[in-house]
């Protein structure tokens, strides 16, 4: 039989359902496997029509993948290539992380978040054992399956791949996990990498939003910074020969208690570890298991006992959590101008969100040098409000906060495409150049017609 028969005779086992959502991968289809009875759910991954045929080295490190077996890893029970595409097929999960963290109506205990934070770590400590990294940590990756369990899902899949193409929407706001070194461009990367991400995950269980909310890579990192306080080179000494590496304005930490106000000492001894700049440094995902934030009380909630959100499509924009909890700002890059000189033809609404920062980014680079005042991120809780929703295709991000901007504005003052905005009780300006920088066009012409 030859391997295009067997393929054939594989994809004939599973009864195609309905469509459940496209990723950065492909389409993802719930189906019924016919031997067995058993619900699944099948990522068709495009890989392009290849003359040899599919790209078999990816299909062998995918069956290494298959070796994965863990309570907290999702199974990818088979996988085939078919026309052209490869199929995996995983067990079928009713819902994850990311819908538990926006639906209001789940109240998380400190023990629920313990052990959603326990699945989490347990998972990636048995990848980690087997010298594979996930890379792109992230709620919406955390599936949760009908008995309460977490488990990890796209394992590998970014380096088997390739990094997600960061010019798709959907996966903007990926960033908010990234790492620093990720952030200042490392080649050289390890296990740390998800530890950083999942204490992001953590923090957002702990805030029921997400924690670092960087508009592009660099914002990230003033982002990260405003939080933990500019990294030195004697706390992070590598940090310097990093190929990105550009030096930021230094920044104190804030005390990390003023961003986790209800966070147990514990909890935020063991956040601090996972948070550690330097990757050397930072703590293991077998060492954060052994923290005593886990040994200590309350235990982690038996996952069958955890709060059940509802399903996924039934979440209604009203039950999503309002924004609460501290703000953190970005610190000024030193040196980088991001204002462009003038909007107009620069409408930057929908699916072409990403394309703003890769502007924001060659700007940054055309300018380096100028002595223009840096931005400081726009952070949507000075509105008292909540947080972008993570922004679909069609959706202008900006939007909301231009809505919002009309509360708290009495005008706006155009002037050589110079746009200012005038806040209300001081009649001064407010967030000048870097918050503007946020709107797209339109969004300024709506600001202009009703303020200008
Ligand atoms: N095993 C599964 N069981 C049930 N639904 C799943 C499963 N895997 C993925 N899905 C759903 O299919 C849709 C697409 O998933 P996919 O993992 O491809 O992308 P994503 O997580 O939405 O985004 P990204 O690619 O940026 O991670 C999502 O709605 C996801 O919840």
């Amino acid at each position: 039989m030859t391997e295009l028969d067997l393929s054939k005779k594989v994809a004939d086992r599973y009864l195609k359902r309905e469509v459940l959502g496209e990723g950065t991968y492909g389409v993802v289809y719930k189906a019924i496997d016919t031997q067995t009875g058993q619900t699944v759910a099948i990522k068709k991954i495009r890989i392009g029509k290849q003359k040899e045929g599919v790209n078999f080295t990816a299909l062998r490190e995918i069956k290494l993948l298959k070796e994965l077996k863990d309570p907290n890893i999702i199974e990818l029970i088979d996988c085939f290539p078919h026309k052209g595409n490869l199929h995996l097929v995983f067990e079928f999960m009713e819902t994850d992380l990311e819908a538990v963290i926006r639906d209001r109506n789940i109240f998380l205990s400190p023990g629920d978040i313990k052990s959603y934070l326990q699945m989490t770590l347990k998972g990636l400590a048995h990848c980690h054992k087997k010298w594979v990294l996930h890379r792109d940590m992230k709620p919406n990756n955390l599936l949760i399956g009908p008995n309460g369990q977490l488990k990890l899902a796209d394992f590998g899949l970014a380096r088997i791949f390739g990094s997600p193409d960061r010019r798709f929407t959907h996966q903007v706001f990926a960033r908010w996990y990234r790492a620093p070194e990720l952030l200042f461009g490392t080649k050289q990367y390890g296990p740390g990498v998800d530890v950083w991400a999942a204490a992001c995950i953590f923090a957002e269980l702990l805030l029921r939003r997400p924690f670092l909310q960087g508009s592009s890579d660099i914002d990230q990192l003033g982002k990260i910074f405003a939080a933990f306080g500019t990294p030195s080179p004697s706390q992070w000494p590598d940090m310097l020969y990093l190929p990105d590496y550009v030096e930021y304005q230094y920044v104190p930490p804030p005390p990390l208690r003023s961003l986790f106000p209800m966070a147990t000492d514990d909890a935020l001894d063991l956040l601090s570890k996972m948070f550690t700049y330097d990757p050397k440094e930072r703590i293991s995902v077998q060492q954060a298991l052994e923290h005593r934030y886990f040994s200590c009380p309350p235990p982690p909630t038996d996952p069958e006992k955890l709060p059940r959100p509802a399903p996924k499509r039934e979440i209604k924009e009203s039950d999503l959590n309002p924004h609460e909890g501290p703000t953190v700002l970005s610190p000024a890059r030193k040196s980088r101008r991001v204002m462009r000189d003038g909007f107009e033809g620069n409408s930057l609404q929908g699916d072409k969100i990403d394309d703003n920062h890769a502007n924001l980014k060659q700007t940054v680079g055309d300018n380096a040098g100028t002595n223009d005042q840096a931005p400081m991120s726009l952070d949507f809780s000075v509105f008292g409000l909540k947080p972008p929703n993570r922004p679909t295709i069609n959706r202008c991000l900006t939007e909301e906060v231009a809505v919002q901007a009309d509360k708290h504005l009495t005008s706006v003052v155009v002037q050589r495409q110079k746009i200012t905005i005038i806040e209300e009780k001081s009649q001064k300006p407010y967030f000048p150049d870097p918050f503007v920088r946020n709107l797209c066009s339109s969004c300024i012409k709506k600001l202009v017609q009703v303020h200008g």
